[in-house]
């Protein structure tokens, strides 16, 4: 048995709302069958948006641009763990298709009694669900969906381990983020909360809360993703000059915005006033530290709505104090809520808000289809001739993005290519993958196949088009079949780039190539003599075509 939700329903939709019935499945697409399905139907990340059907349900969310349509085959109803508060209309939606437990504020041992009962969690950043939580479940538990963008309260190889899928909502948050982003940036400029304290203890004073313009003054955007972007155009609206530092941004995303993509020193340098909106990574932690207040412009204000750990909360205090940083707004801390004698939230200068930054009646809504299709997943979905587009972020780590795809292609390429050249029988120890950005997590895997993975990450300066400028794959402390793919450090190396939105091998061994890593690749070494190439193509065709003389 199938639901179905369409065009089709606009009709019965407005009578729902008119006659203020309870949202339900439409009765006549209840007991089709897979062959009715229409088999021209596809679903974007566009689409991907409250679907009429849910319109009716969200009667002020946006017109949906797309058809959307959500089929799955359905077994028994699963039991859904709704673990922080969430938009009622949503939870009624999904007591469509599931026994849904909303039980909110779990302690750590609550939760992990929970859990064993459950096929899905839904969270919101509040809930850390640690590998005790999925250890807990037995393998019951099959999806995690994060009502939100970050995923940093989610054991990902813990997921992983247990088979679990970590589904997110990347863009639900999008302008609640950036608009709260907005908001504090013009209320720490202007002493709005100071002022309105001061005024409700009864005191009038005017020239106490002086406070300081944006306009012309030079915001840089720490992190250029989705929030970021949304930050810079509307503060180039407020007439601030706008920079960004992101390694990962594409440079023509900056200029088509009129944005400066520059490093992180000079990020640090020039700004009157500084946003954050990276995500918490082994790599963002404390990037705010001692070391980057030391660099900064004297006087510098800073805005955070990503995540407390991308500074270092003591050293921001340092830096307070000392007048480097004249004030800061953080609507995010290492440790949520903070302690109350927090010198740091009881600072003169400091404005603080309690995570609010996804914090709308809108978001809630947008974050809704992802959630609502994480449950569906729990049905093992057969879609023939869809195309689903889900934020699938544990097993295999697929961003779905056309820029990177090039890129999955040539790692598989390059990681195939150097296995091939180890001698047989040598077996595979030591693996080394050189790249300047990583969004694949492949080291669960590796430990799993008892593979000892090293990563590299070279960071580059500027502002490079492509997000990779290349990968490298190394393979330590075995023999090759083929000598030349031995480079003079002594492992197997093999280097890849994307040229013209295809994987090329550009280096086997130390020899510089330049191949299209697309279709069948021989690989073998010739003395340089003449009629050496014409010899081999023949002998390929003769094997080709037996018989064809070439
Ligand atoms: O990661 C996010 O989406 C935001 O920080 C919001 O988190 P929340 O869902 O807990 O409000």
């Amino acid at each position: 048995m199938f639901y179905l939700y369409c065009k089709q329903d606009r009709q019965r939709v407005r009578e729902r709302q008119r006659d203020r019935e309870p949202p339900k499945p439409c009765p006549q697409y209840l007991h089709g069958t897979s062959r009715s399905l229409p088999t021209k139907i596809s679903l974007s990340p566009l689409s991907w948006r409250p679907s009429l059907h849910s319109r009716a349900i969200f009667p002020r969310c946006q017109k949906p641009r797309t058809l959307i349509v959500v089929a799955t085959i359905l077994k028994a109803k699963p039991t859904v763990l709704v673990a922080e508060k969430l938009g009622d209309a949503g939870i009624q939606l999904l007591k469509a298709f599931a026994n849904v437990d909303c039980s909110y504020n779990l302690s750590p041992e609550e939760l992990c009694t929970k859990i064993s009962l459950c096929d899905a969690l839904i969270v919101r950043s509040g809930t850390k669900v640690t590998r005790e939580v999925f250890e807990s479940s037995g393998g019951r538990v099959k999806v995690v969906g994060r009502a939100g963008v970050g995923i940093d309260n989610v054991d990902l190889p813990a997921a992983t381990e247990q088979g679990c899928l970590l589904v997110n909502a990347p863009t639900a948050n999008t302008i609640a983020a950036a608009e709260h982003g907005i908001a504090l940036l013009t209320a720490m400029a202007r002493n709005v909360a100071q002022a309105d304290a001061s005024v409700k203890a009864g005191k009038w004073q005017r020239n106490k809360y002086v406070g300081v313009s944006v306009v012309g003054k030079t915001l840089a955007v720490m992190g250029f993703g989705k929030v970021g972007s949304e930050v810079a155009r509307r503060a180039m609206g407020l007439g601030m000059h706008v920079i960004a530092h992101d390694h990962y941004a594409p440079a023509g995303r900056a200029r088509a915005i009129g944005v400066e993509l520059v490093t992180f020193e000079e990020a640090l340098l020039t700004a009157d006033f500084i946003c954050m909106h990276m995500p918490l990574t082994p790599a963002t932690s404390k990037m705010f530290n001692d070391d980057a207040f030391s660099r900064m412009k004297r006087g510098a204000r800073i805005v955070n709505v990503a995540r407390g750990g991308v500074i270092d909360e003591e050293a921001l205090l340092r830096a307070l104090d000392s007048g480097i940083v004249a004030q800061a707004a953080l609507d995010v801390f290492r440790e949520e809520p903070p302690p109350k004698e927090s010198k740091l939230v009881q600072h003169e200068t400091v404005t603080v808000t309690p995570h609010l930054g996804a914090s709308t009646t809108e978001a809630s809504v947008y974050a809704w289809p992802s959630i609502l299709a994480s449950v569906l997943l729990l049905h093992h979905i057969t879609i023939s001739n869809f195309k689903l587009f889900l934020y699938i972020l544990s097993i295999w780590i697929m961003m779905v993005q056309s820029e990177l795809a090039p890129f999955v292609a040539l790692t598989e390429k390059l990681g195939r290519l150097a296995v091939q050249l180890v001698a047989g029988g040598s077996g595979l120890k030591f693996v080394k993958v050189t790249y300047a950005s990583a969004r694949v997590n492949a080291d669960f895997t590796a430990k799993k196949r008892g593979l000892n993975l090293t990563e590299e990450r070279i960071v580059l300066d500027g502002s490079p088009e492509n997000p990779l400028e290349f990968i490298q794959v190394q393979i330590a402390n075995v023999e090759s079949k083929f000598a030349g793919a031995i480079s003079d450090s002594g492992e197997i190396t093999v280097e890849g780039g994307v040229k013209d939105g295809k994987p090329h091998l550009t280096k086997v061994g130390s020899f510089g190539v330049c191949v299209s890593l697309e279709g069948s690749l021989i690989l073998c070494r010739q003395i340089d003599q003449p009629g050496m190439i014409g010899r081999v193509g023949s002998i390929l065709g003769e094997e080709l075509h037996p018989g064809n003389k070439l």
